[in-house]
Protein backbone atom coordinates (compact mmCIF):
# COMPACT_ATOMS: atom_id res chain seq x y z
CA UNK A 1 0.00 0.00 0.00
CA UNK A 2 1.33 3.42 -1.11
CA UNK A 3 1.05 5.99 0.89
CA UNK A 4 2.58 9.12 0.67
CA UNK A 5 1.16 10.55 4.36
CA UNK A 6 0.78 8.47 7.40
CA UNK A 7 -2.38 9.94 9.31
CA UNK A 8 -2.47 9.35 12.50
CA UNK A 9 -6.16 8.99 14.00
CA UNK A 10 -6.05 11.69 17.51
CA UNK A 11 -10.20 11.19 18.21
CA UNK A 12 -9.85 8.47 20.27
CA UNK A 13 -7.33 10.38 22.41
CA UNK A 14 -7.49 13.92 21.46
CA UNK A 15 -11.01 13.88 21.66
CA UNK A 16 -11.36 12.38 25.17
CA UNK A 17 -11.11 16.17 26.30
CA UNK A 18 -13.97 16.78 24.08
CA UNK A 19 -15.83 14.14 25.37
CA UNK A 20 -15.05 15.16 29.01
CA UNK A 21 -13.41 11.74 29.35
CA UNK A 22 -16.60 10.15 28.71
CA UNK A 23 -15.63 7.26 26.09
CA UNK A 24 -17.58 4.19 26.24
CA UNK A 25 -15.88 0.28 25.06
CA UNK A 26 -18.63 0.13 22.69
CA UNK A 27 -18.29 3.58 21.11
CA UNK A 28 -14.16 2.79 20.95
CA UNK A 29 -15.14 -0.42 19.46
CA UNK A 30 -17.62 1.00 16.86
CA UNK A 31 -14.90 4.10 15.84
CA UNK A 32 -11.85 1.83 15.53
CA UNK A 33 -13.72 -0.80 13.29
CA UNK A 34 -14.78 1.76 11.14
CA UNK A 35 -11.49 3.97 11.06
CA UNK A 36 -9.87 0.31 10.54
CA UNK A 37 -12.30 -0.69 7.74
CA UNK A 38 -11.12 3.03 5.78
CA UNK A 39 -7.65 1.64 6.09
CA UNK A 40 -6.54 4.50 8.79
CA UNK A 41 -3.00 3.25 9.35
CA UNK A 42 -2.64 4.22 13.12
CA UNK A 43 -5.60 4.93 15.85
CA UNK A 44 -4.44 6.84 19.26
CA UNK A 45 -6.27 5.55 22.28
CA UNK A 46 -5.70 7.25 25.80
CA UNK A 47 -7.27 9.47 28.15
CA UNK A 48 -6.93 13.10 26.80
CA UNK A 49 -3.86 13.62 28.84
CA UNK A 50 -2.42 10.32 28.06
CA UNK A 51 -2.13 6.95 29.71
CA UNK A 52 -2.34 7.57 33.34
CA UNK A 53 -4.36 11.55 32.62
CA UNK A 54 -7.67 9.71 34.33
CA UNK A 55 -7.29 12.21 37.91
CA UNK A 56 -9.09 14.83 39.88
CA UNK A 57 -6.92 17.41 38.14
CA UNK A 58 -7.24 16.52 34.01
CA UNK A 59 -10.48 14.77 34.89
CA UNK A 60 -11.84 11.42 35.69
CA UNK A 61 -12.62 9.04 32.68
CA UNK A 62 -15.95 7.02 32.61
CA UNK A 63 -13.92 3.50 31.03
CA UNK A 64 -10.50 2.55 32.50
CA UNK A 65 -8.33 3.61 29.33
CA UNK A 66 -6.69 0.08 29.18
CA UNK A 67 -9.95 -1.38 29.18
CA UNK A 68 -10.63 0.88 26.00
CA UNK A 69 -6.86 0.29 24.96
CA UNK A 70 -7.47 -3.51 24.79
CA UNK A 71 -11.23 -3.23 22.79
CA UNK A 72 -9.05 -1.23 20.20
CA UNK A 73 -6.52 -4.06 20.11
CA UNK A 74 -8.91 -6.74 19.90
CA UNK A 75 -11.37 -4.29 17.13
CA UNK A 76 -8.47 -3.38 14.91
CA UNK A 77 -7.30 -5.96 11.75
CA UNK A 78 -4.81 -3.64 10.57
CA UNK A 79 -4.63 -0.60 12.24
CA UNK A 80 -1.76 -0.21 14.60
CA UNK A 81 -2.78 1.39 18.25
CA UNK A 82 -0.83 4.09 19.64
CA UNK A 83 -0.73 5.54 23.11
CA UNK A 84 -0.07 8.89 24.25
CA UNK A 85 2.51 9.18 27.05
CA UNK A 86 3.07 12.18 29.30
CA UNK A 87 6.29 11.70 31.11
CA UNK A 88 4.54 12.73 35.06
CA UNK A 89 1.72 11.81 34.24
CA UNK A 90 2.29 8.46 32.64
CA UNK A 91 4.72 6.11 34.54
CA UNK A 92 6.90 3.03 33.15
CA UNK A 93 4.35 0.40 34.20
CA UNK A 94 1.78 2.23 32.15
CA UNK A 95 3.71 1.63 29.15
CA UNK A 96 4.97 -1.43 29.76
CA UNK A 97 0.54 -2.67 30.58
CA UNK A 98 -0.30 -0.81 27.38
CA UNK A 99 2.42 -2.77 25.26
CA UNK A 100 1.18 -6.18 27.09
CA UNK A 101 -1.98 -5.26 25.41
CA UNK A 102 -0.69 -5.10 22.03
CA UNK A 103 -0.36 -1.11 21.04
CA UNK A 104 2.56 -0.70 18.55
CA UNK A 105 3.38 3.07 19.60
CA UNK A 106 4.12 5.07 21.80
CA UNK A 107 4.14 9.03 21.65
CA UNK A 108 6.24 10.52 24.50
CA UNK A 109 5.21 14.15 24.58
CA UNK A 110 6.89 17.30 26.31
CA UNK A 111 6.46 20.65 26.13
CA UNK A 112 8.63 21.97 23.80
CA UNK A 113 11.56 23.36 25.35
CA UNK A 114 11.54 20.33 27.45
CA UNK A 115 12.60 17.37 25.89
CA UNK A 116 15.28 15.99 28.31
CA UNK A 117 12.15 14.86 30.29
CA UNK A 118 10.85 12.19 27.35
CA UNK A 119 14.18 10.38 27.80
CA UNK A 120 13.46 7.54 30.35
CA UNK A 121 9.90 6.87 28.00
CA UNK A 122 11.51 6.75 25.41
CA UNK A 123 14.47 4.54 25.67
CA UNK A 124 11.79 2.05 27.62
CA UNK A 125 9.17 2.15 24.68
CA UNK A 126 12.27 1.54 22.72
CA UNK A 127 13.22 -1.39 24.92
CA UNK A 128 9.94 -3.36 24.80
CA UNK A 129 10.40 -2.52 21.15
CA UNK A 130 7.84 0.07 20.59
CA UNK A 131 7.66 2.35 17.86
CA UNK A 132 8.80 5.88 19.13
CA UNK A 133 7.85 9.36 18.41
CA UNK A 134 8.87 12.52 20.04
CA UNK A 135 5.60 14.42 20.60
CA UNK A 136 6.84 18.53 21.49
CA UNK A 137 3.72 20.20 22.40
CA UNK A 138 3.06 23.90 22.62
CA UNK A 139 5.32 24.65 19.60
CA UNK A 140 4.50 27.81 18.73
CA UNK A 141 6.25 29.09 22.03
CA UNK A 142 9.45 28.19 20.24
CA UNK A 143 11.50 29.67 17.73
CA UNK A 144 12.88 26.93 15.11
CA UNK A 145 16.57 26.91 16.15
CA UNK A 146 14.97 25.80 19.62
CA UNK A 147 12.96 23.20 18.39
CA UNK A 148 15.53 21.69 16.49
CA UNK A 149 17.50 21.25 19.27
CA UNK A 150 14.90 19.47 21.50
CA UNK A 151 13.98 17.46 18.52
CA UNK A 152 17.95 16.29 18.40
CA UNK A 153 17.49 15.29 22.22
CA UNK A 154 14.66 13.10 21.44
CA UNK A 155 16.20 11.30 18.26
CA UNK A 156 19.16 10.82 20.23
CA UNK A 157 16.88 9.14 22.75
CA UNK A 158 15.03 7.36 20.61
CA UNK A 159 12.52 8.81 18.82
CA UNK A 160 11.46 7.44 15.56
CA UNK A 161 9.49 10.56 14.30
CA UNK A 162 9.44 13.89 15.34
CA UNK A 163 6.15 15.73 15.86
CA UNK A 164 5.57 19.74 15.63
CA UNK A 165 2.28 20.08 18.14
CA UNK A 166 0.79 23.16 17.78
CA UNK A 167 -1.39 22.12 21.19
CA UNK A 168 -2.89 25.51 21.08
CA UNK A 169 -4.10 25.78 17.77
CA UNK A 170 -1.94 29.22 17.52
CA UNK A 171 0.72 28.61 14.47
CA UNK A 172 0.13 30.79 11.29
CA UNK A 173 0.92 28.19 8.11
CA UNK A 174 4.30 30.17 7.03
CA UNK A 175 5.03 29.16 10.99
CA UNK A 176 4.02 25.63 10.41
CA UNK A 177 6.79 25.70 7.62
CA UNK A 178 9.67 27.56 8.80
CA UNK A 179 9.56 24.96 11.74
CA UNK A 180 9.23 22.04 9.76
CA UNK A 181 11.59 22.97 7.08
CA UNK A 182 13.90 23.21 10.02
CA UNK A 183 13.99 20.19 11.21
CA UNK A 184 13.83 18.69 7.90
CA UNK A 185 17.19 20.30 7.03
CA UNK A 186 19.23 18.89 10.77
CA UNK A 187 16.75 15.71 11.61
CA UNK A 188 17.22 12.22 9.91
CA UNK A 189 14.16 11.12 11.01
CA UNK A 190 10.25 12.04 9.90
CA UNK A 191 8.68 14.64 10.58
CA UNK A 192 4.97 14.85 12.14
CA UNK A 193 2.43 17.53 12.44
CA UNK A 194 -0.35 17.81 14.68
CA UNK A 195 -2.64 20.69 14.70
CA UNK A 196 -5.45 22.25 16.32
CA UNK A 197 -8.51 24.03 14.12
CA UNK A 198 -8.76 27.20 17.09
CA UNK A 199 -7.96 29.26 14.09
CA UNK A 200 -9.83 27.35 11.00
CA UNK A 201 -6.43 26.80 9.69
CA UNK A 202 -5.49 23.16 10.75
CA UNK A 203 -6.00 22.05 7.35
CA UNK A 204 -4.17 24.96 5.69
CA UNK A 205 -1.11 24.15 8.16
CA UNK A 206 -1.20 20.68 7.83
CA UNK A 207 -0.79 21.13 4.27
CA UNK A 208 1.96 23.59 4.47
CA UNK A 209 3.34 20.80 6.92
CA UNK A 210 3.68 18.66 3.76
CA UNK A 211 4.95 21.23 1.86
CA UNK A 212 7.74 21.56 4.02
CA UNK A 213 8.30 17.88 4.11
CA UNK A 214 6.43 16.30 7.01
CA UNK A 215 5.15 12.86 6.15
CA UNK A 216 2.72 12.26 9.24
CA UNK A 217 -0.37 14.45 9.94
CA UNK A 218 -2.49 13.84 12.64
CA UNK A 219 -6.61 14.06 12.43
CA UNK A 220 -9.55 13.56 14.07
CA UNK A 221 -12.58 12.80 12.68
CA UNK A 222 -15.35 14.76 12.58
CA UNK A 223 -12.93 17.31 14.83
CA UNK A 224 -13.35 15.68 17.64
CA UNK A 225 -10.11 16.75 19.61
CA UNK A 226 -9.49 19.32 22.59
CA UNK A 227 -10.63 23.10 21.66
CA UNK A 228 -12.18 23.23 17.80
CA UNK A 229 -10.66 19.59 17.51
CA UNK A 230 -8.02 18.61 15.39
CA UNK A 231 -7.41 18.94 11.03
CA UNK A 232 -10.57 17.17 10.20
CA UNK A 233 -9.72 13.23 9.09
CA UNK A 234 -12.26 12.92 6.22
CA UNK A 235 -11.92 16.53 5.27
CA UNK A 236 -8.06 16.26 5.12
CA UNK A 237 -8.29 12.82 3.26
CA UNK A 238 -10.28 14.08 0.34
CA UNK A 239 -8.06 17.47 0.05
CA UNK A 240 -4.70 15.49 0.13
CA UNK A 241 -6.70 13.02 -2.54
CA UNK A 242 -7.37 16.02 -5.17
CA UNK A 243 -4.34 17.06 -4.75
CA UNK A 244 -2.88 13.38 -5.89
CA UNK A 245 -1.07 12.51 -2.23
CA UNK A 246 -2.55 8.79 -1.61
CA UNK A 247 -3.10 8.52 2.21
CA UNK A 248 -4.97 4.83 1.23
CA UNK A 249 -7.54 5.70 3.09
CA UNK A 250 -10.65 4.99 1.32
CA UNK A 251 -12.98 8.14 0.67
CA UNK A 252 -16.03 7.13 1.38
CA UNK A 253 -15.92 4.74 4.22
CA UNK A 254 -13.96 7.53 6.18
CA UNK A 255 -16.76 9.88 5.66
CA UNK A 256 -19.17 7.44 6.89
CA UNK A 257 -17.73 6.49 9.92
CA UNK A 258 -17.95 10.42 10.77
CA UNK A 259 -21.44 10.78 9.59
CA UNK A 260 -22.69 7.31 11.60
CA UNK A 261 -19.98 6.89 13.89
CA UNK A 262 -18.60 10.02 15.32
CA UNK A 263 -21.62 12.67 14.85
CA UNK A 264 -23.90 10.92 17.24
CA UNK A 265 -21.76 10.73 20.05
CA UNK A 266 -20.97 14.24 20.27
CA UNK A 267 -21.82 16.06 23.30
CA UNK A 268 -21.88 19.27 21.43
CA UNK A 269 -21.12 20.47 17.56
CA UNK A 270 -16.98 20.55 17.14
CA UNK A 271 -17.51 24.17 15.81
CA UNK A 272 -15.05 27.25 16.27
CA UNK A 273 -16.50 29.03 19.05
CA UNK A 274 -15.79 32.22 20.87
CA UNK A 275 -13.75 30.13 23.61
CA UNK A 276 -12.36 28.22 20.86
CA UNK A 277 -11.05 31.46 19.24
CA UNK A 278 -9.60 32.43 22.24
CA UNK A 279 -7.78 29.74 22.48
CA UNK A 280 -5.96 29.64 19.27
CA UNK A 281 -5.31 33.83 19.73
CA UNK A 282 -3.88 34.15 23.14
CA UNK A 283 -1.84 30.77 22.49
CA UNK A 284 -3.72 28.18 24.85
CA UNK A 285 -3.64 24.51 25.12
CA UNK A 286 -6.45 23.55 24.01
CA UNK A 287 -7.22 21.14 26.59
CA UNK A 288 -7.45 23.93 28.46
CA UNK A 289 -11.03 25.31 27.54
CA UNK A 290 -13.50 23.17 29.12
CA UNK A 291 -11.31 23.94 32.15
CA UNK A 292 -11.73 27.55 31.81
CA UNK A 293 -15.65 27.05 31.38
CA UNK A 294 -16.36 25.65 34.62
CA UNK A 295 -14.11 27.98 36.56
CA UNK A 296 -15.94 30.91 34.56
CA UNK A 297 -19.23 29.69 35.53
CA UNK A 298 -17.96 28.68 39.17
CA UNK A 299 -16.63 32.54 39.64
CA UNK A 300 -19.05 34.06 37.23
CA UNK A 301 -16.67 35.70 35.22
CA UNK A 302 -16.20 35.44 31.62
CA UNK A 303 -14.06 32.52 30.16
CA UNK A 304 -12.23 34.70 27.80
CA UNK A 305 -10.98 36.78 30.27
CA UNK A 306 -9.63 33.55 31.81
CA UNK A 307 -7.96 32.20 28.84
CA UNK A 308 -6.09 35.71 27.64
CA UNK A 309 -4.84 35.96 31.44
CA UNK A 310 -3.73 32.30 31.20
CA UNK A 311 -2.22 32.90 27.61
CA UNK A 312 -0.59 36.10 29.26
CA UNK A 313 1.06 34.10 31.79
CA UNK A 314 2.21 31.44 28.90
CA UNK A 315 0.93 28.87 31.28
CA UNK A 316 1.78 24.97 30.05
CA UNK A 317 0.43 21.93 30.48
CA UNK A 318 -0.14 20.44 33.97
CA UNK A 319 -0.75 23.79 34.86
CA UNK A 320 -4.29 23.45 34.79
CA UNK A 321 -4.99 24.89 38.59
CA UNK A 322 -3.64 28.39 37.31
CA UNK A 323 -7.30 28.79 35.60
CA UNK A 324 -8.86 28.48 39.22
CA UNK A 325 -6.46 30.35 40.45
CA UNK A 326 -6.97 33.33 37.85
CA UNK A 327 -11.23 32.82 38.05
CA UNK A 328 -10.61 33.71 40.96
CA UNK A 329 -8.23 36.62 40.92
CA UNK A 330 -10.24 37.82 37.88
CA UNK A 331 -13.65 37.65 40.53
CA UNK A 332 -12.12 39.62 43.36
CA UNK A 333 -10.76 42.27 40.95
C1 LIG B 1 -2.45 17.42 27.43
C2 LIG B 1 -1.98 16.55 26.32
C3 LIG B 1 -2.36 17.20 25.01
O1 LIG B 1 -3.76 17.08 24.82
C4 LIG B 1 -1.58 16.57 23.88
C5 LIG B 1 -1.99 17.18 22.60
O2 LIG B 1 -2.73 16.60 21.85
C6 LIG B 1 -1.58 18.54 22.29
O3 LIG B 1 -0.69 19.10 22.96
O4 LIG B 1 -2.16 19.11 21.35
MN1 LIG C 1 -3.88 17.92 20.59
Amino acid sequence: MKRDVILTEVALRDGSHAMRHQFTEAQVRASVAGLDAANIPYIEVAHGDGLGGSTIQYGRSLTDEFKLIEAAVETAKHAKIAVLSLPGIATKPDIKRAADLGVSMVRVATHVTEADVSLKHLAYAKELGLETVGFLMMSHMAESREIVEQAKIMVNGGADVIYIVDSAGALLPNQVMDRVQALKQEIAVPIGFHAHNNLSLAVANSLAAIEAGAERIDGSIRCLGAGAGNTQTEVFVSVLDKMAIQTGVDLYKIMDVAEEIIAPILPQPQEITRGSLVLGYAGVYSSFLLHAQKAAEKFGVDSRDILMEIGRRKAVGGQEDMILEVAAELQKA
